[in-house]
């Protein structure tokens, strides 16, 4: 009797857990207007959570294959609609960019209180001072001028001194590159470069690889909070929280040694920048608080180092398993410039075969798939559909960067793509690693200087090769917020001996 009872009692509790979720999902799709973009078939409640685990980015292409370039997905409660091919994503972030410029609310990032940022920030008045003064402090710190410049080129120089001491063994370029990129963002943020054996410097290196890769594996978090209670998703939450707990000590220590030593006649850094703004406007019309100094220092490693790192690791990596093309640059390189100095940004025109292969290596392996997650903020339409207000909305930049219909031969590295019949570079309207609109990446500018300057400097003085009998290196790479290549062993021979 008793068995019978608790069997009873589990089927009415199930069946009322059941209709809760039946009358939560009828729900939400009773709130999509009739022309909603199209989704493919997905589990009940959870709808399309669990099919993009793996290869978010691959996936969404195949169903751009199937439902067009506008389709949406459900993601257990909540719709996503995701945007792909050259097309659509310019009609939304370009032409209507008034409309999708704005971010979603997620779960994991507001309890990083990420939206008192500049990248999550709400679009609106606010987001628009964050971000002029985010580019106006970047130009202050000399991005496009000789004085970030040099940071850059001691950096490079440094990273040489690096691979010189592999002496042609085999070796891991990833976290190498990683320290050098991070030195230069360190420069600009707090006036100071590490060592790399610094502990606190690993500790945040490490923190920086870390919420990349949680921002993708811990993301059914963001469509079911309650997850953080379950074994795993608990385990990814209480890391996510004590790595945001973990920066915002590394930086506010950082806030207040600037404090102590601050001296308005002599800007050293970012951190600079915001106390100056702090002092001039005495706390009045202004969003920069010291809240947001930490929220700034940290966005600025986040976004700056890991994607700037991973693009110059696939650089390496193609130009190894390209080595006919690797001579034509370093040709070029020793022609142009010789191998005593390396060239100035400036030059970068004189060096179109060294262009077209950075181009092409942020084409190959788009360094962020699936951008930044945008949100629309009113209710607006694309391609012929009907998007609700307040809809998340992906950008499959891949989608563009692999489609057939601009690129021949997608999956083939070819830099000479980017070149015209004279020999000039040229820049297709779907090319666009930085996104585009109005959120396009803040630190644009930046990284296409360290980008020129780090594979200059290293090209020309190294061949670059995979050792001997190596298997074939991995080109799908590991999905996180980024596309990093899986680590790999190359050897750098000195070109001089
Ligand atoms: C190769 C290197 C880089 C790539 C491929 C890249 C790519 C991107 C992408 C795809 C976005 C999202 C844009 C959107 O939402 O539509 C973005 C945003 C952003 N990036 Fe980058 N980025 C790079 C380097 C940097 C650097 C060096 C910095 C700064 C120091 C930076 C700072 C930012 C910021 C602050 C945003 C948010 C902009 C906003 O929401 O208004 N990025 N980036």
């Amino acid at each position: 009797m008793e068995f019978v009872d608790l069997t009873t009692g589990l089927v009415l509790v199930c069946s009322f857990l059941l209709s809760l979720l039946c009358l939560r999902t009828w729900t939400g799709h009773r709130g999509r207007p009739v022309k909603f973009p199209p989704s493919p078939p997905g589990l009940p409640f959870l709808g399309n959570l669990l099919s993009l685990t793996r290869e978010p980015h691959l996936q969404l292409t195949a169903w751009r294959r199937q439902y067009g370039d506008v389709f949406s997905l459900r993601m257990g409660p909540q719709d996503v609609v995701v945007v792909n091919g050259c097309a659509a994503i310019k009609e939304a972030l370009v032409m209507k960019g008034a409309h999708f410029s704005d971010r979603p609310a997620l779960f994991l990032t507001e309890a990083a209180s990420a939206s008192k940022g500049l990248i999550m920030a709400k679009y609106g008045n606010k987001w628009k001072s964050f971000r002029r003064f985010g580019l106006s402090a970047l130009r202050h710190l000399g991005v496009g001028k000789e004085k970030l410049e040099s940071i850059i080129r001691h950096e490079c120089m440094v990273l040489v001194k690096c691979f010189e001491d592999k002496d042609g063994r085999p070796f891991q370029v990833s976290r190498i590159i990683q320290i050098a990129v991070c030195n230069v963002i360190a420069s600009i943020v707090l006036g100071r470069r590490f060592e790399p054996d610094d502990p606190d410097f690993k500790e945040e290196i490490e923190r920086v690889d870390r919420t990349f890769q949680l921002f993708l594996d811990a993301q059914p978090l963001n469509f079911y909070p309650a997850l953080r209670h379950v074994p795993g998703f608990r385990g990814m939450f209480r890391e996510w929280m004590k790595m945001y707990h973990k920066s915002g000590q590394w930086y506010g220590k950082f806030i207040e040694e600037h404090k102590e030593t601050f001296d308005p006649s002599n800007i050293r850094d970012l951190i600079d920048v915001c106390l100056l703004e702090i002092e001039q406007k005495n706390g009045s019309e202004t969003f920069v608080t010291e809240v947001t100094i930490r929220h700034i220092a940290s966005e600025f490693f986040d976004a700056g180092t890991e994607t700037t790192a991973t693009t110059l690791s696939w650089a390496l990596l193609y130009l190894a398993l390209n080595p006919a093309w690797q001579r034509k640059v370093q040709e070029e390189l020793d022609t142009v410039v010789g191998s005593n100095e390396i060239p100035p940004y400036s030059r970068r025109e004189e060096l179109p075969f060294t262009e077209a292969t950075i181009l092409e290596s942020q084409r190959i392996r788009t360094t962020v798939p699936l951008s930044v997650p945008h949100c629309t903020s009113s209710p607006t339409s694309l391609q012929g559909y009907d998007i609700p207000a307040r809809t998340q909305v992906w950008v499959n930049l891949w989608s563009v960067h692999m489609d057939p219909a601009y690129w021949s031969h997608p999956d083939t590295f070819d830099p000479s793509r980017f070149l015209d019949d004279n020999g000039r570079v040229k820049v297709p309207e779907a090319f666009m690693p930085f996104s585009t609109g109005r959120r396009i990446c803040l630190g644009e500018q930046l990284a296409k200087m360290e980008l020129f300057l780090f594979l200059t400097s290293l090209l020309q003085q190294f061949n670059f090769k995979l050792p001997e009998g190596a298997p074939e290196p991995d080109l799908a790479g590991e999905i996180g917020a980024t596309l990093l290549p899986r680590p790999y062993n190359i050897q750098a021979i000195s070109r001089k001996k």
